[in-house]
C-alpha cells in the first residue's frame, strides 16, 4: 500500500487499459525504452553544467556505494531506465548488477534494493536506518512538508500517531468499519444491477465505492455516486495520479529548477489547489455543524484537537495539517484499492473457470442472500488465494513509496551516505523466482497447499514491510485486504446469480392479521414497551404490522447503534407519516427528505450556531431567564404549584433564537403559543390520531386530526406575524432564526429552485418551536420531579453544588466538570425518562442489514427506550441510579449508550442547546431551592410510572413545593 498521487518513480501498473466491463484482454505490460524528447534537448545545453556536475559527482563517491551502471554527464542513467516503466528497467539492472545496486536518476543518486531477502534485510532488520521518508520535490512544492505521507521528524510523529488512533477511533481494523464496508457493497451491488448485463465502465464506480468508506471515515459520510463534487473530487486525484507516475513529472523531480519547462507538475499543483478548495469548503461546514458530542469523522477529531491546542503557539494541529493529512488519506484510502479491485475483475473475466470456482465456494460457505464476512474468510481458502493472487499479480506499487538513510548505514558490505534515496523494488520480490513457482502467472496455486488450505507467503509483500514510516504501514491497519475481498464479491455474486430478489427477506416477526395486522400486540399509548416485549420474541430486529404499514423494528444498543451510525445514509430518511404530511407537506427539518432536508438542517445548525447555540452568549441568556425563573417560583411561597410552571423558561431560550426576544410569562402571545404546543403535543399522542396515521382513509370518521390542524393553524398563524416583521427590516446581520430564513429567502430570490420558499420557512419554524421548546422543558419537569422522589440525591447534589459555586453567585456550564454527580443525576435523569421512545426513519435505498433486505422507504422505528434501558449495557435499567454514570472514583464517565438525542447524521440538532439548559437551569433551582411534595403526599405517592403519553413521555400532572434554602 502506498500514497498513490504521491509517488516518485512509483507509478502504478494501473493505467493498463481495465477500465471497462468488457475489457480487453490482453493484461501483460509492454515496453519501450526510449529517451524522452526533454532530455534529448536537455543534452544540448553545453559543457559548464557538465562539468559542475562531474565535480559534485566525485566529490559524494567517497563512499562505497553499491555498483551500478556508469552514469552520463548530467542525464546520469536514464539513458537506460524507461521512464514509462522504470520498475522494468530497474529489474533488468538488478540482473546484471545484482540485490543492491545504485542508479542516477540525473543527478539524483538512488540505491535500489531488489530480491525479498535484500528488502527485508534493510526494511526490518535496518528499519531505523532505512526509515525516513525520501523528500521528492514535488510533494515539497505541493504539502510544505505537512500532512502524513510526506512529513518529516516530530511533526510526521504527531501526524501520524493522531492518525492512527483516530482512525481506529472510528472502526478501522474493527466490525465497525466490516460493516461500512457491507454497506458499501450494497449501493455498489445495486449500481451494477441497474446496467442489466449491458457493458459499462468500471473505473469510475469502483473508485467512487471504494473512496467512500475513507470519505465516512474523514467526513462522517458517504457521497452519493453522482454527487458532482464527488465525481469532481475523484477526477482531479485520478489525473495526478496518472501525471505522477508520468515521465514529465519524474522529470520534474529529478531536475526540480528546471520546473519552468514542465507543463505536467504544474497541473499537479493546479489540481492540488482544488482539491484543497474542495475540502477547505467540507471542514467550513464541519467547524459550522462542530459538536464535540457527536463527532463524526477524522475532521471533526481534528477540529476538537485543534480547539484543546488553541493556545499552543507550536502546535502541529494546523489548518495546513489538516488539509494535507486529509488529503493524504483521501488519496491513500481511494486509488490503490480501487485499481486492485478492478484487477480483480478484470482477472475474473480473463480466467473465467476461477471465477466459477470462487462462486462454487461462496455458494458453498454464505447463505444465499447473506452478505460476505471477513470471519468467512478461513472457510473460503480458495477465494483467499485469488484475492492474494491478485494483489501479488497486479503489483500495483512496483516501486513502494521511496526511502532515505536517516544515517549513514553499513549495509550489505557497502556504505550509504545518510539521506540518499532509496527504492525498494516491490516487483522483485512479488515476482521472486525463488519464492513463487511461476512468477509471470497469474496462479492461485501459489497461496494453496496440497490439501488446497491457504497458505501464507513471506514473499507476499505489496504494502511493502517494516516499521515504515508514513502510509505503507497505514496500508495494515486500513485493511485493503478486506476490502479487496468483500468488493470483489459483487462481482461475483452479479454475474453468478441474477436473481437475488427471489432471497431476500425481511426480519421475522408476528404474523400479522388482517385489516389490523399486529395492532392488537401493541398497547397503543405505550407502544415503546410493546415493542420491548416483542423484542424478547423476535430479537433485535423484527418486522411489524402497524395494519397494513410494515415497519423493521430496531432495539437494543448494538443495533440501534449499527443502524444509525453505520448505516447513516440509508436509514436516514423520514416516512410519510400521514398527519405530519397534512401539517408540513415534505417541507422544514423534522419531517423533510433529500436535498431539502440537508440544505435546510445545514442552514438551521448554523444559523443556531452563529446565533450562539452551545457558546458563552447563549448562556449568558440561560442565566438571565434562570434568574427570572427563580423569581417566579419565590413568588409561590412554599406553596404547591403545578410542574407545568418550568415550561416557561426552557422554552422561552427556544423562543429567544427565534424570534430575537424573550417574552415576558404574562404576555399574551407567549401565554397562547405554550397553550397551543401543549395542546398539539397532547394530540399527537392520542390513539386517535395513531388510528389516522394507520388507516388515513378513515380521515371522514375521525376528528382527532383536524382539530390538531386547526390547532398548527393557529401557530402557524403567529408565525407569519414574526416573518412579515422581519421582512420589513431585512438585515445581514440576523438577530434570529426567522431573520436568518427571511434574509436567506431574499438572496435567493433570483435563484431558480431555491429552497427557501415561503412553505419551507414557515415549517422550518414550526418544526424548531415544537421540537425546541416541549423536549426540554419536559426533561427539567421530570428532573424535579425526581429529585422530590429522592430527596437524598437530591441533598447530594446540593451538597456538590455548595463545594463548587459559591453563594449568592451563579454555576456556569464549565462548572460542570467539577460537579461528577450533578451531572451524572442530569444524565441518569434523561436516560431513565425516555423521553423520545422512538422517532420514525425509513431507507433512502434498498438495504441489506444484518443478514435482511429492506427495500428503500420501508419504515424503521429505531427504540430509543430499548437502548436507554438495554441490560447489557446498564447495571440497573429500571431504576434511578446516577451510578450509571460514575466510576468507582466517583468520577464522571461518558456512556456510549446515553443516546436520548438519538445519533448519527439525523441526530438531533439542539442536543448542546439542551445539555446547556438542563445543567444551567437544574443547578440554579436546586442551588436556590429544596423541592418538596405537596403536604399530604409522599414520595412514594409521586407518580413515575404511568407518565402521560404526548409526542414526549410526559410526568403526570403533579405539583411541587419549593422552600428556600438556607
Ligand atoms: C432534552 C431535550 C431534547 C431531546 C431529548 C431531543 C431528542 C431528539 C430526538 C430523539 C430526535 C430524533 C432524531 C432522530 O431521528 O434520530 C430529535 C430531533 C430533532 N430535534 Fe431534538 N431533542 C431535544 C431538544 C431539542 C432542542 C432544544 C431543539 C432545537 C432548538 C431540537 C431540535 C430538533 C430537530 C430540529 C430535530 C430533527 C432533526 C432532523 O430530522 O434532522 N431538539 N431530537
Amino acid at each position: 500500500m502506498a500514497l498513490p498521487w504521491k509517488r516518485h518513480c512509483a507509478m502504478t501498473s494501473s493505467d493498463s487499459d481495465i477500465s471497462t466491463g468488457c475489457a480487453k484482454n490482453d493484461i501483460t505490460a509492454a515496453s519501450a525504452p526510449a529517451l524522452p524528447w526533454h532530455l534529448q534537448a536537455l543534452c544540448h545545453h553545453g559543457g559548464l553544467v557538465a562539468f559542475i556536475y562531474f565535480l559534485t559527482r566525485s566529490k559524494k563517491s567517497i563512499c562505497s556505494l553499491p555498483p551500478g551502471p556508469p552514469p552520463l554527464p548530467l542525464i546520469g542513467n536514464l539513458n537506460v531506465v524507461d521512464l514509462k516503466k522504470p520498475f522494468q528497467s530497474l529489474m533488468e539492472l538488478s540482473e546484471k548488477y545484482g540485490n543492491i545496486f545504485t542508479v542516477h536518476f540525473g543527478p539524483r543518486k538512488t540505491v535500489v534494493l531488489a530480491g525479498y531477502e535484500t528488502i527485508k534485510d534493510a526494511l526490518l532488520n535496518h528499519a531505523e536506518e532505512f526509515g525516513e521518508r525520501a523528500e521528492i520535490p514535488i510533494f515539497r512544492k505541493t504539502t510544505h512538508g505537512n500532512g502524513i505521507a510526506f512529513s518529516h521528524g516530530e511533526l510526521w510523529k504527531t501526524m501520524r500517531r493522531f492518525t492512527l488512533s483516530t482512525l481506529r477511533d472510528f472502526g478501522v481494523g474493527k466490525k465497525t468499519i466490516e460493516v461500512r464496508i457491507l454497506e458499501e457493497l450494497n449501493f455498489l451491488i445495486n449500481y451494477f444491477e441497474s446496467h442489466q448485463g449491458k457493458p459499462f465502465d468500471t473505473k469510475v464506480i469502483l473508485n467512487s465505492a471504494v473512496s467512500n468508506i475513507i470519505c465516512s471515515i474523514l467526513f462522517g459520510e458517504r457521497f452519493e455516486y453522482e454527487d458532482p463534487i464527488f465525481l469532481a473530487l475523484l477526477k482531479l486525484l485520478n489525473e495526478n495520479t496518472k501525471l505522477l507516475g508520468s515521465p514529465m513529472v519524474q522529470l520534474y523531480n529529478f531536475y526540480p529548477s528546471l520546473g519552468f519547462l514542465f507543463g505536467a507538475p504544474k497541473t499537479v499543483l493546479r489540481n492540488v489547489d482544488e482539491l484543497n478548495a474542495f475540502l477547505e469548503k467540507f471542514f467550513k461546514e464541519h467547524r459550522q455543524e462542530f459538536n464535540e458530542n457527536n463527532l463524526t469523522g477524522f475532521v471533526d477529531a481534528f477540529l476538537m484537537k485543534q480547539q484543546q491546542e488553541s493556545r499552543n503557539s507550536h502546535t502541529h494541529f494546523h489548518n495546513e495539517n489538516l488539509l494535507f493529512s486529509t488529503l493524504d488519506l483521501f488519496a491513500a484510502g481511494t486509488e490503490t484499492t480501487s485499481t486492485t479491485v478492478r484487477w480483480g475483475l478484470l482477472l475474473m473475466m480473463k480466467y473465467p473457470e476461477i471465477q466459477r470456482r470462487i462462486q462454487e465456494e461462496m455458494d458453498q460457505v454464505i447463505e444465499p442472500g447473506q452478505m460476505p464476512m471477513l470471519e468467512d474468510r478461513k472457510k473460503l481458502p480458495y477465494t483467499d488465494a485469488v484475492i492474494h493472487e491478485i494483489q501479488r499479480f497486479s503489483n500495483i506499487v512496483p516501486m513502494s513509496v521511496s526511502r532515505s538513510t536517516s544515517t549513514d548505514v553499513n549495509f550489505r558490505g557497502y556504505m550509504i551516505p545518510k539521506g540518499i534515496e532509496v527504492i525498494p523494488l516491490l516487483t522483485s520480490v512479488l515476482k521472486d523466482k525463488s519464492h513463487w513457482e511461476t512468477p509471470d502467472q497469474f496462479n492461485p496455486s501459489h497461496f494453496l497447499d496440497a490439501d488446497g488450505s491457504f497458505t501464507r507467503k513471506e514473499a507476499f509483500i505489496p504494502f511493502s514491510i517494516g516499521i515504515e514510516n508514513g502510509l505503507s504501514t497505514l496500508g495494515h491497519f486500513d485493511p485493503t485486504f478486506t476490502r479487496s475481498y468483500t468488493i470483489l464479491k459483487p462481482g461475483a455474486f452479479y454475474f453468478s446469480t441474477g436473481s437475488k430478489n427471489s432471497t431476500f427477506k425481511l426480519p421475522p416477526g408476528p404474523p400479522p392479521l388482517p385489516i389490523i395486522g399486529n395492532l392488537h400486540l401493541l398497547d397503543i399509548r405505550r407502544q415503546d414497551k410493546s415493542l420491548l416485549k416483542l423484542a424478547e420474541k423476535y430479537g433485535p430486529v423484527f418486522t411489524l404490522h402497524f395494519g397494513s404499514q410494515k415497519a423493521v423494528v430496531l432495539t437494543g444498543y448494538e443495533a440501534v447503534k449499527e443502524a444509525l451510525v453505520n448505516f447513516t445514509d440509508e436509514f436516514v430518511d423520514r416516512p410519510p407519516i400521514p398527519i405530519f404530511e397534512q401539517i408540513q407537506h415534505g417541507n422544514g427539518v423534522f419531517f423533510s427528505n433529500g436535498e431539502l432536508w440537508r440544505t435546510t438542517r445545514r442552514f438551521t445548525v448554523s444559523s443556531m450556531r452563529n446565533l450562539g447555540m452551545g457558546k458563552k452568549l447563549i448562556e449568558e441568556k440561560i442565566l438571565e431567564e434562570l434568574h427570572l425563573l427563580i423569581e417566579t417560583i419565590k413568588s409561590s411561597r412554599g406553596e404547591p404549584f403545578s410542574l407545568k410552571s418550568f415550561n416557561a423558561a426552557p422554552t422561552n431560550i427556544t423562543f429567544l433564537m427565534l424570534f430575537g426576544d424573550r417574552f415576558d410569562y404574562k404576555d399574551a402571545t407567549f401565554v397562547t403559543l405554550l397553550r397551543l404546543i401543549d395542546e398539539v403535543m397532547v394530540l399527537l399522542g392520542s390513539p386517535f390520531l395513531h388510528f389516522f396515521n394507520f388507516y388515513p382513509f378513515l380521515g371522514l370518521f375521525l376528528k382527532t386530526h383536524k382539530i390538531l390542524l386547526k390547532k398548527v393553524e393557529d401557530v402557524r398563524i403567529i408565525l407569519r406575524n414574526y416573518i412579515q416583521i422581519s421582512r420589513q427590516d431585512l438585515s445581514e446581520n440576523s438577530q434570529s432564526y426567522i431573520d436568518a430564513l427571511v434574509f436567506k429567502q431574499h438572496k435567493e430570490t433570483n435563484k431558480k429552485d431555491s429552497l427557501f420558499r415561503d412553505e419551507n420557512i414557515i415549517a422550518s419554524v414550526l418544526d424548531l418551536v415544537m421540537a425546541g421548546t416541549e423536549t426540554t422543558a419536559t426533561t427539567l419537569q421530570w428532573a424535579i420531579l425526581l429529585m422530590m422522589k429522592y430527596p437524598e440525591i437530591q441533598k447530594k447534589v446540593q451538597e456538590e453544588i455548595g463545594t463548587v459555586v459559591q453563594s449568592g453567585s451563579q454555576a456556569t456550564y464549565e462548572d460542570r466538570i467539577n460537579m461528577p454527580f450533578t451531572n451524572a443525576v442530569i444524565h441518569e435523569v434523561q436516560r431513565f425518562i425516555t423521553l423520545l421512545p422512538h422517532v420514525p426513519r425509513c431507507t433512502s435505498v434498498d438495504t441489506h442489514f444484518r443478514g435482511y433486505f429492506l427495500p428503500k422507504g420501508i419504515t424503521v422505528i429505531p427504540s430509543l427506550t430499548s437502548v436507554l434501558l438495554d441490560k447489557t449495557q446498564w447495571e440497573t435499567p429500571h431504576e434511578f441510579n446516577p451510578n450509571h454514570f460514575l466510576d468507582a472514583d466517583g468520577k464522571f464517565v461518558k456512556k456510549e449508550a446515553f443516546l436520548p438525542f438519538s445519533t448519527g447524521r439525523r441526530n438531533c440538532i439542539g442536543e448542546s442547546l439542551a445539555k446547556m439548559e438542563l445543567f444551567l437551569f437544574f443547578v440554579g433551582l436546586l442551588q436556590t431551592f429544596t423541592f418538596q411534595p405537596p403536604p399530604g403526599v409522599t414520595e412514594s405517592d409521586l407518580d413515575l410510572a404511568v407518565p402521560q403519553t404526548t409526542f414526549t413521555l410526559r410526568p403526570q400532572p403533579q405539583s411541587a413545593c419549593a422552600v428556600l434554602c438556607e
